[in-house]
């Protein structure tokens, strides 16, 4: 029998043997009595020195079930399916997995805290009458459902301080884990500056995302790190956000990195179009409706905010703007003023100040194609945390699509790839299009072949990319050359007429020395 029903029992009869103390003593003296209680409660804690705590499903009149009750459900569903004897299976819509499964009705599992024993039972209570009016605020008013945990006395402090804790976190996390994550975004045309969503299913994952593997783990590391940092984050006095800048040329797998985090973590995804949003206001509006466990994602930032912190004009607000310059002046400063007013340290000081101020559990990722040209302001650390270069397909990255695609983790050809590989620039996006086969038929060696023969043409357009580069360097290098030379023989011919001229002035001037002689000799003026 299960210890704690087992004690259970015994402090039923305890009980009765107290209630027939409690009849009993009025006949005892005072002086006695103090006496025979303090022992009494001694021997009692003696002799049964267990503690219980119940978890009612519903407190008081409330309609929605208690999250304490909720979160100790889900651990024990997570934690004790080995060992219970009955499992109830539960049908919850926002979960991503089609049933759940959970303790049933009166059943007892143990579990283990920092090595002490601890004792769970689900307990359903039937009513013996069904309270007339009680219905509306109970749904099944004849049942009523906790679990109850019991436990050695001497381990209260570490259950109430750290144990339950540890369950309501846990069971939380689960929760979050199960749960059908959603895609948000701002971008929707009738619905601008609102949060729209819809389920999130990207099967991206780290384990199918094709990177160096070391800076895999260090980015998975990094994850669970701040994962798990409220109470550091807390210490140090920072709000519980990080920021995460992904680069590199497209088709490197930015994107798919977003969803393998977000599915890692268990966060749902927002989705921020800048150039949809109006104002700092409403990107505050937006930044303030993001609920916690959440990722914010700015795609393509470089072409959302200018390098002076402005927001840019799209090509199609151009356009637009053109026609609308027609109406003359007036009609152009009125448009000017409905045009978005969103910059970049608006968008950084909400991050900053609205973060810090309500919830956590925060990331923000943005992702460019061109790093290079972010302003610093962005980038700095503090801002964003880490910095993820996510570039062209080399072997490592290439193993991890060849096993996801092919099912293949050793080749003949696989030396032949690695050389190919180190030879010519292709993205991972690239490479993984030429390992998916284009027919039923085409199997793994095809498939591999494909890609080789693909490397190879890449290889031979970079060789004549490459001689098409340096023909067109050595001709502007030539040019550059002729250029200087021609602008040296101008500056040689400059010189020698420079020359000439001096020489004709030397010679003017001796000559004027020599008309000065000429007067003083004779008086008379001697003119040219
Ligand atoms: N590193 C990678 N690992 C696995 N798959 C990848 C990787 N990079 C690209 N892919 C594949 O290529 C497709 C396109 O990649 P993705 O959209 O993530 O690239 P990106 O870097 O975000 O491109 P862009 O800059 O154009 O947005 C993905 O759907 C995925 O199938």
């Amino acid at each position: 029998m299960f210890l704690g029903e087992k004690w259970s029992q015994t402090s039923t009869v305890i009980t009765s043997f107290m209630f027939i103390y409690t009849v009993i003593r009025q006949f005892i003296p005072n002086e006695l009595r103090s006496y025979l209680s303090k022992y009494t409660r001694k021997i009692f804690s003696l002799v049964y020195p267990y503690i219980h705590i119940t978890f009612d499903e519903y407190s008081g009149d409330s309609f929605n079930r208690s999250q304490l009750y909720v979160a100790i459900e889900t651990y024990l569903g997570a934690n004790s399916t080995t060992q219970a004897k009955r499992l109830k299976a539960h049908d919850i819509k926002s979960s991503k997995t089609p049933l759940t499964l959970g303790l049933d009705d009166n059943t007892e599992v143990t579990d283990e805290f920092q090595g002490v024993k601890l004792f769970w039972a689900s307990r359903k209570l039937k009513e013996a009458t069904n309270t007339p009016g009680r219905y509306w605020s109970y749904p099944n008013s004849d049942e009523k459902r906790h679990y109850r945990l019991t436990f050695h006395r001497r381990h209260l402090d570490l259950i109430t301080t750290s144990y339950l804790n540890h369950v309501v976190e846990e069971g939380k996390g689960i929760a979050v884990m199960n749960r059908k994550r959603k895609l948000y975004t701002n971008g929707a045309a009738e619905r601008r500056n609102r949060w729209v969503h819809i389920e999130f299913e990207h099967p991206a994952s780290f384990n199918t995302l094709a990177m160096d593997p070391k800076r895999k783990q260090e980015i998975i590391e990094g994850l669970l790190k701040f994962k798990k940092g409220k109470e550091y984050y807390a210490k140090v006095g920072k709000a519980w956000k990080r920021g995460y800048l992904l680069y590199g040329p497209p088709g490197t797998g930015k994107s798919t990195m977003i969803a393998a985090m977000a599915n890692f973590l268990g966060y749902d995804i927002y989705d921020l179009e800048l150039t949809s949003v109006t104002d700092n206001s409403d990107l505050r509006k937006l930044l303030i409706d993001i609920s916690n466990k959440s990722i914010v994602v700015i795609e393509d930032i470089d072409c959302s905010l200018d390098l002076t912190g402005q927001r840019k004009t799209s090509e199609k607000e151009k356009d637009e703007d053109g026609e609308k310059n027609k109406g003359g002046p007036k009609k152009k400063a009125k448009e000017e003023d409905k045009k978005s007013k969103v910059t970049l340290s608006g968008l950084l000081n909400f991050i900053d100040g609205i973060w810090s101020a309500c919830g956590g559990e925060r990331l923000i990722v943005f992702t460019t194609n061109y790093v290079d040209k972010l302003d610093p302001a962005l980038t700095r650390r503090g801002r964003m945390d880490e910095h993820i270069e996510l570039s062209y397909c080399r072997f490592e990255a290439f193993k991890v699509l060849a096993k996801n695609y092919l099912d293949v983790e050793s080749h003949d050809l696989f030396s032949k790839i690695e050389r190919l590989l180190g030879e010519t620039d292709m993205t991972p996006a690239d490479v993984a299009e030429n390992l998916m086969p284009k027919s039923d038929t085409e199997d793994k060696d095809e498939c591999l072949k494909s890609l080789v023969e693909a490397l190879e043409s890449a290889k031979k357009l970079d060789a004549v990319r490459k001689k098409a580069e340096e023909e067109a360097k050595l001709k502007a290098d030539q040019e550059e050359e002729e250029e200087e030379k021609l602008k040296n023989a101008k500056k040689k011919n400059w010189r020698k007429r420079l020359k000439g001229i001096l020489l004709i002035k030397k010679e003017v001037k001796s000559s004027g020395a020599l008309k000065k002689t000429l007067k003083g000799s004779n008086g008379s003026v001697i003119t040219n």
